[in-house]
């Protein structure tokens, strides 16, 4: 995925990861906001502790930066075992991932990333691992190949993904425990931010972190990375102390938009506005107006747009709100000629 800037929801380099990694939560108790979630997993793990068994799979799915690995790391921490760590893309043969498998400890955590990337023959393999946790290997080739089944360790399998809708129905089946994460309200992440300043010695006031929260996109990947760079100019320019006049001076030379949209998000909703005159429209025409894919569009941005109260799904497409509107400094049109003048969907668009 490209690199876009200060307010990109991914994590583009290493430097970047070195830096989230330094900050990244450990325990369920630090984690967070996800309340419910948290909640839930907290039974869940504490339940199978208690009863001495691996608990169930976990799928976790959600918009890029918003927990997923850290919670995924949380889980093996929470159930004291080793942690093995892959991905989807990763894992190209079935034969790597029964290696993967049989290497497994009992108690073991495996975390397969971007799962819905997995590849047909791998996918079917992990089905038998977790549901019996047994795994078919095959040796040789043509008629002479046979089925060498083997047994595995007790682990649990914990699954991330931004797009749960592309996972098939057997394999989604067979996560016992699945989680949406959904985007953070400003008080949360004034919350990441106050404990990241905590760990990187950074002083922060209270009004400085409320001004990075509500530009952080619902986002606690984001809200770190602003926290560090309104840091880099408050040492420089400033005093030190990242308290609100510093946030706004930053942010404003970062050019980080006063909600927090990034550069895709700004782009859907200015083609939705000035190219479409507020829509409604179709999810793939507008993807091609900012030539991005639909699934990119209607994951990434739309979530966050629809949560900022910016654009709204209708039946007939995707359609500016009057807030959308006032938000690129324009004057939205009036309700009745919204309703007369939008013109339908062309058929084979998805609403
Ligand atoms: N609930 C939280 N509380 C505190 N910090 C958080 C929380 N969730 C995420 N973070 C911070 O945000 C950063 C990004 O989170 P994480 O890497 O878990 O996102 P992700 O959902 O796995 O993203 P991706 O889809 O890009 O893999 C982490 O380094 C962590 O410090
Ligand atoms: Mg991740």
């Amino acid at each position: 995925m490209a690199a876009d800037g200060v307010v990109s929801a991914y994590a583009d380099d290493d430097a970047e990861r070195d830096a989230e990694a330094s900050v990244r939560p450990q325990r369920l108790a630090e984690f967070v906001g996800q309340h419910r979630v948290r909640e839930q997993l907290e039974l869940l793990l504490h339940s199978a502790l208690r009863r001495g068994t691996a608990p169930d799979h976990i799928l976790l799915s959600g918009s890029p930066g918003l927990g997923k690995t850290t919670l995924a790391m949380i889980v093996a921490a929470e159930l004291g075992g080793g942690l093995r760590i892959t991905s989807g893309p990763a894992i190209e043969r079935s034969g790597d991932l029964a290696a993967v498998l049989t290497s497994l400890d009992r108690g073991d955590v495996l975390f397969i990333d971007e799962i819905h990337r997995i590849a047909k023959p791998a996918e079917e393999l992990l089905y038998s691992a977790m549901e019996d946790f047994r795994v078919d290997v095959i040796v040789g080739k043509g008629p002479g190949a046979t089925a060498i089944p083997l047994d595995l360790e007790p682990f649990t399998l914990v699954g991330a993904t931004t797009r749960a809708g592309l996972l098939t129905g057997p394999m989604r089946d067979r996560f016992g425990f699945v989680a949406h994460l959904d985007f953070y309200d400003p008080p949360e992440l004034e919350q990441v931010i106050r404990r990241a300043a905590g760990i990187l010695g950074v002083e922060t006031t209270e009004d400085g972190a409320a001004e990075i929260a509500g530009r952080s996109r619902g986002t606690p990947r984001i809200a770190n990375r602003l926290l560090r760079r309104v840091r880099d100019f408050a040492e420089v320019r400033g005093d030190g102390v990242v308290h609100r006049a510093a946030a706004q001076a930053a942010l404003r030379v970062y050019d980080v938009d006063t909600s927090g949209l990034d550069r895709l998000d700004t782009a859907v909703l200015r083609a939705l506005v000035d190219t479409f005159g507020g829509g409604p429209v179709g999810l793939s025409t507008l993807a091609v107006a900012v030539g991005e894919q639909p699934d990119t569009v209607e994951e990434v941005c739309e979530p966050f747009l629809v949560r900022a109260g910016l654009l709204a799904r209708t039946p007939r497409g995707r359609v500016a709100t009057a807030a959308g509107w006032r938000h690129l400094g324009r004057t939205p049109p009036g309700p009745a000629q919204d309703a007369l003048f939008a013109e339908p969907d062309k058929p084979g668009d998805r609403p």
